[in-house]
């Protein structure tokens, strides 16, 4: 059986880094994008990381930062991967002796295969809602035909997945992995046990189906 890993962003709390890394995800995401509701401190964040255990994936995400934050970010925060949500080069990207994934909106097939290619080095490809003036966490979901299914390896689907959506996202796509913010959420940032646990459910299930 294919086992699609599960990423959940915009952990701004102990007790919900704690309960995803429990109910079986298999990376958190870190805000560090002061814009955002779901932004969490050098300090929160590592707090947070002290308390999730080894097997977990902890990506710090960012959107056009500065060299000098990346690296404030990795010398505090025990991150294992970087995620870029801006319009960050591959040079850019790669200065870091990190891996990292590179988030592309949903625009048009041609734009999703062009940063594909620009980012080859890429760990992973994130593939998020395009949302004019809004970088990420929009809750909105995108025409998943564009997604190219050629680098399913590569590829890591968000943007608006919920537990009402994911088996048919992962039976239509059928990406390495899944990213979740505002799906698991009561409210913008404070993430929600049950819907963690019930989207893992459903997760599984699509699995079985494959
Ligand atoms: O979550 C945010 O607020 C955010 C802000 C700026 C850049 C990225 C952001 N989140 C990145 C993610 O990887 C989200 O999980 C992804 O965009 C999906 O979010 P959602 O549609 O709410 O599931």
């Amino acid at each position: 059986m294919i086992r699609t890993r599960v990423k959940i962003c915009g952990i701004t709390r102990v007790v919900d880094g704690v309960t995803a890394a429990e109910v079986g995800a298999d990376a958190l995401g870190f805000v560090f994008f002061e814009k955002s509701p779901r932004y969490v401190s050098i300090e929160c964040a590592a707090e947070i990381c002290r308390n999730i255990p080894p097997f977990v994936t902890k990506v710090g995400l960012f959107v056009d930062a500065s060299e000098e934050m990346v690296r404030d970010v990795i010398e505090n925060v025990n991150i294992d991967l970087l995620q870029f949500h801006g319009d960050e080069s591959p040079e850019f990207c790669q200065k870091f002796n990190l891996p990292y994934i590179k988030a592309i909106r949903a625009k048009c097939k041609e734009s999703i295969l062009e940063a594909m290619q620009a980012h080859s080095n890429a760990l992973g490809m994130l593939i998020d809602s395009y949302v004019p003036g809004v970088p990420g966490g929009t809750g909105s979901t995108f025409d998943w035909q564009l997604v190219p299914s050629e680098y399913r390896s590569k590829i890591i689907l968000a943007g608006g997945l919920n537990c009402a959506n994911i088996v048919d996202a992962i039976k239509t796509i059928r990406p390495y992995a899944v990213d979740i913010s505002g799906g698991v959420e009561s409210s913008k940032g404070i993430k929600d046990r049950e819907k963690i646990y019930q989207f893992m459910k459903e997760v599984a299930s699509a699995d079985k189906i494959y």
